[in-house]
């Protein structure tokens, strides 16, 4: 699409329009990354469940994170408020840095930034009375007097909707919307500015959930809070959050206002997420896009787009155009297969089975070809270079099976440079849209078409 602008994080530098728009930013996260290391008996890499976000997060204003689970999104979370330590980047709010805080200084800032947990049983503690489990933050921080505390934790329970004479129950005298209410109460103890929701009513009951939204945002206009607001719930998001942020495997996808993203998505990811929404209208053009596998482990991402090895929208190299898209579905799951059996480890018996020419799961590539391309019409060209790749990896050398499989069917969007060279490739952020949206897709570049047109080719 001609007139995009590319940028190499969702919200570079913030220019005149943003700033004649009136927004305000809390928090800036710049190449933020939260990985958990290896441990175990063998050395495994880290599980980069946070691989380098940036974006902004605007005073006053609900932010969504969406994404399939184990995308990161509660790590994200906790790292902006740091519960989490951070690997790499930084999170500037008020232009401090406070993934560098420590001791008394991150002690102070604590106050200013809570978090509301999505399971209101675990996170309250069933031996404390209401009182004082509200009551605590107070107690920690030292705040005022006692009595002035009292006081305080009355007025909360007041604001939360629960009565002041529950000072003194407590938690499983209550129901879960209750309790989740006196979560609440305890986060606004210290009056913090921004809070983290994960997933705040997943686990109430639906008659629920809408009291518990209307509170939150009836908190919101009285106390000037800003949210991130992670949930599964798509229609939540919509309901609630003014832009929504959509995850997968440690990035960020697309950015940008909550309508126009949801009525016209951007990104090959966001476009799969929002079409697994049941839809209203049953005359409604494009059919569900199905994913074909499940999302790479996080300790081994795949090079180039974080999104590729599933991508309905893959950028395919021009050879193989119009090579059939269920062969192309074979080679994308050989693809994964050859991943999966570079990282497996063999078991003692499986190498003691191979060191006899026995049959072991680990050399069943020809019957894996078969059900893969089997009464498939596979073009000759391709299909010597699939059986290659297939004798090479029956030959336990995935990595060079690998290397020969992208060598050919691989695009930008596996990393691999179109100029030839050995660099890695990664897609940049794309304005897209009218209000400042980011897509994180190579196929809003010029040279390629944008991936609505090619979803609806291809499905
Ligand atoms: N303490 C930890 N140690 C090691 N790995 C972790 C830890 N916490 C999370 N992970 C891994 O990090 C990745 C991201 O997890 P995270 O909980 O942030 O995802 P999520 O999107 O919030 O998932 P969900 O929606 O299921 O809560 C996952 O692969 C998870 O297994």
């Amino acid at each position: 699409m001609s007139g995009n602008t590319i940028e190499t994080t969702p919200n570079g530098e913030r220019n005149d329009d943003e700033r004649s728009r009136g927004r305000d930013t809390m928090v800036s996260i710049r190449d933020l990354k939260t990985y958990y290391e290896g441990g175990g008996l063998f050395d495994n890499p880290p599980v980069k469940a946070v691989d380098g976000v940036s974006f902004d997060i605007y005073r006053g204003e609900t932010l969504g994170l969406v994404g399939e689970s184990g995308c990161g999104k509660t790590t994200l979370g906790r790292t902006l408020i740091q519960l989490e330590e951070a690997t790499g980047g930084e999170v500037l709010f008020d232009d401090t840095d406070i993934t560098s805080l420590t001791g008394d200084q991150l002690y102070e800032w604590r106050r200013n930034a809570q978090m509301v947990f999505q399971d209101p049983d675990s996170s309250l503690n069933d031996r404390m009375t209401i009182g004082e489990i509200v009551r605590e933050p107070l107690d920690v921080h030292d705040w005022k007097t006692p009595r002035e505390r009292r006081n305080r934790v009355k007025k909360l329970l007041d604001q939360v909707g629960l009565a002041a004479e529950h000072y003194f129950r407590y938690p499983h005298q209550f129901s879960g919307g209750q309790r989740q209410r006196i979560g609440i109460a305890r986060t606004l103890a210290l009056n913090p500015e921004f809070i983290v929701l994960d997933e705040p009513v997943s686990a109430l009951d639906v008659s629920v959930q809408a009291e518990i939204i209307n509170l939150l945002e009836e908190l919101q206009d009285e106390l000037d809070l800003t949210y991130l607001f992670i949930a599964h719930d798509l229609s939540v998001v919509r309901h609630i959050c003014d832009r929504v942020a959509v995850m997968y495997l440690g990035n960020i996808m697309e950015i940008g206002p909550t309508e126009e993203l949801f009525n016209d998505p951007a990104n090959p990811y966001t476009h799969a997420l929002l079409s697994a929404i049941p839809r209203p209208d049953p005359t409604q053009r494009r059919d569900r896009i199905t994913l074909h596998g499940t999302p790479p482990n996080p300790r081994y991402p795949p090079s180039g787009c974080p999104f590729s090895t599933r991508c309905p929208a893959r950028i395919r190299p021009e050879a193989y155009e119009a090579l059939d898209d269920d062969v192309w579905d074979g080679i994308n799951a050989l693809r994964e297969i050859l991943r999966e059996r570079m990282r497996a480890t063999r078991s003692v018996r499986e190498r003691i089975r191979e060191r006899f020419d026995m049959e072991t799961r680990f050399a069943t590539m020809d019957e894996t070809y078969e059900e893969l391309f089997g009464g498939l019409d596979v073009p000759p060209e391709a299909e010597e270079v699939l059986q290659r790749v297939a004798d090479i990896a029956g030959d336990h050398d995935e990595r060079r099976a690998l290397d020969a499989l992208d060598e050919e069917f691989g695009s930008i969007c596996d990393g691999v440079d179109p100029d030839g060279s050995d660099e890695e490739i990664d897609p940049e952020y794309y304005t897209v849209g009218e209000n400042d949206r980011k897509s994180y897709c190579h196929r809003h570049d010029d040279g390629f078409r944008e991936p609505a047109p090619v979803l609806d080719d291809r499905h």
